[in-house]
């Protein structure tokens, strides 16, 4: 009965629609076209919040390289071409470079307090700063080479006692765990080993966190209905798990103004942080929070993305057994008695080179980039955007262009062997880390100097 109200406005919304003459539904229509929604909802229905990013390729091959779509009060555009990804992110970046606020990934993030999900404004500038000068230039990198070089040559070893004994090697659990750990000793110098209590207690928390920031809030789309996310519970998870990660933070940040702290801790990103929020010597009051946000991003940004890649890569080899024998040739021809890799060795590889870029192109680990939200009115391929719509760049999609790429779903190296195309977001065609302000920081951490 307390639902007829609505249900009556409702279906007098749908017959107006269709009863008003086509033209002056056109003229009202300044947004790229796409699924028609339901009143109120607009397309949430339809959404696949699993595989978003097939999900909008196949709308694209209906409605075109750019089009919009609505969930609840808030509009989405989703463009999918190499063109309009440099007019997003390159020309109009200063446009479309802020962050929407999301309830998971603001709460996680102290209110936007850190880089990725803060909106564009003079704190975010600061931190980008920071990035740059502080946390992930070519000397910091560098600086954390010994970490990478002692954590790959443990996962070697490891991976070899298992071949002798005949173990079988579970290759995802195993990058996951190479990359949680470079993380940790990079941002916070501590190393947790394998199957100890800590470890697996890190590992939750992670497994959560990812859980939250990707987590549906109706109150996000319709901020009347906020009780539901109280009534389901995910308010109350939320809650845990920010208390859970915050305690975290709070015992590191301890560790580290201990004067007996372990040497480890010398110079990783939390003690830099520290440094610059001590000395004074950025532009804005540096505070905790700060430092809780940027840690959150390091373990959420960097420990699936690079693992994602790598696990790619490797099945992708493993279904081309030419292409990795191959690649196999070129790195032990390189390397001799050595059995690692130096990083610095990696340009004189373009097989081993182009393996990561084909990955990168095909399998994507950010497939749609981080949402992005206009800050002014734009004209974007000649329609009319208004302040705060979420823009998405379907980088998947766009590694399916038969315009750009030929025999697309192949895995082919050669297509890199003699172009000049990277992934360093000069290059609109291959976006794995995106581009312009928002593009990723930590690229150089994020591919070990290739
Ligand atoms: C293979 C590894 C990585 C890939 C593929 C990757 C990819 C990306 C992508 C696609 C974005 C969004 C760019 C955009 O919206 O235009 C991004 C942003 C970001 N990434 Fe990475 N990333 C990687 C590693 C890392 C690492 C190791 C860290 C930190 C330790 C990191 C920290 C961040 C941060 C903080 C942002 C947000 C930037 C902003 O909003 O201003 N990423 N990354």
């Amino acid at each position: 009965m307390m639902f007829f109200p609505l249900f009556v406005a409702l279906l007098i919304i749908i017959i107006l629609r269709f009863l008003l003459p086509k033209a002056k539904r056109n003229r009202k229509s300044i947004l790229p076209p796409g699924p028609l929604g339901l009143p109120f909802i607009g397309n949430l229905h339809q959404f696949d919040s699993l595989t978003p990013h097939i999900y909008f390729w196949k709308l694209s091959k209906k409605y075109g390289k750019i089009f919009s779509l609505k969930h609840g009060s808030t509009t989405m555009i989703v463009v999918s071409s190499a063109n309009l990804a440099k007019e997003v992110t390159q020309i109009q970046d200063l446009t479309f470079c802020s962050r929407p606020s999301i309830l998971g990934q603001q709460k996680l993030s102290y209110n936007g307090q850190d880089i990725g999900m803060s909106p564009y404004n003079d704190y975010w500038r600061e931190l980008q700063k920071i990035c740059v000068v502080h946390l992930f230039s070519p000397k910091k990198v560098q600086y954390f080479s010994p970490i990478r070089k002692d954590e790959v040559s443990r996962m070697i070893k490891k991976i070899s006692q298992q071949a002798t004994t005949s173990q079988i090697t579970d290759l995802s659990s195993t990058v996951i765990s190479l990359t949680t750990t470079i993380i940790c000793r990079i941002a916070f110098g501590v190393r947790y080993d394998e199957e100890t209590h800590e470890r697996r207690k890190l590992d939750e928390l992670l497994k959560v966190t990812e859980e939250m920031l990707a987590c549906f809030f109706v109150s996000d789309y319709f901020p009347l209905l906020g009780w539901m996310d109280k009534f389901s519970g995910k308010i109350n998870k939320l809650e845990k798990n920010f208390k859970n990660l915050d305690e975290f933070y709070e015992g590191l940040i301890e560790q580290h103004l201990n004067p007996n702290r372990p040497k480890s801790m010398e110079g990783d990103i939390i003690d830099v942080l520290l440094q610059l929020m001590k000395e004074k010597s950025t532009s804005i009051d540096l505070t905790i929070d700060n430092i809780k946000g940027i840690i959150m991003n390091m373990l959420v940004g960097g420990v699936n993305t690079s693992a994602a890649t790598v696990i790619w890569a490797m099945t992708a080899l493993i279904a081309k057994p030419n292409v990795m024998k191959k690649v196999q040739a070129e790195i032990r021809a390189f390397v001799g008695k050595e059995s690692i890799v130096n990083e610095e060795d990696i340009q004189n590889l373009p097989y081993f080179k182009a393996v990561i870029k084909e990955t990168f192109r095909l399998y994507p680990t950010t497939t749609l980039l981080l949402p992005r939200e206009t800050m002014q009115n734009s004209i974007l391929e000649g329609y009319e955007i208004k302040p705060k719509t979420i823009i998405y760049v379907n980088v998947w999609a766009i590694a399916r262009d038969p315009e750009i790429w030929e025999n697309l779903e192949e895995f082919i190296l050669e297509r890199f062997l003699n172009s000049n195309i990277d992934f360093k977001g000069q290059h609109f065609e291959l976006l794995s880390f995106g581009a312009g302000r928002r593009g990723c920081p930590a690229i150089a951490l994020g591919v070990w100097l290739l």
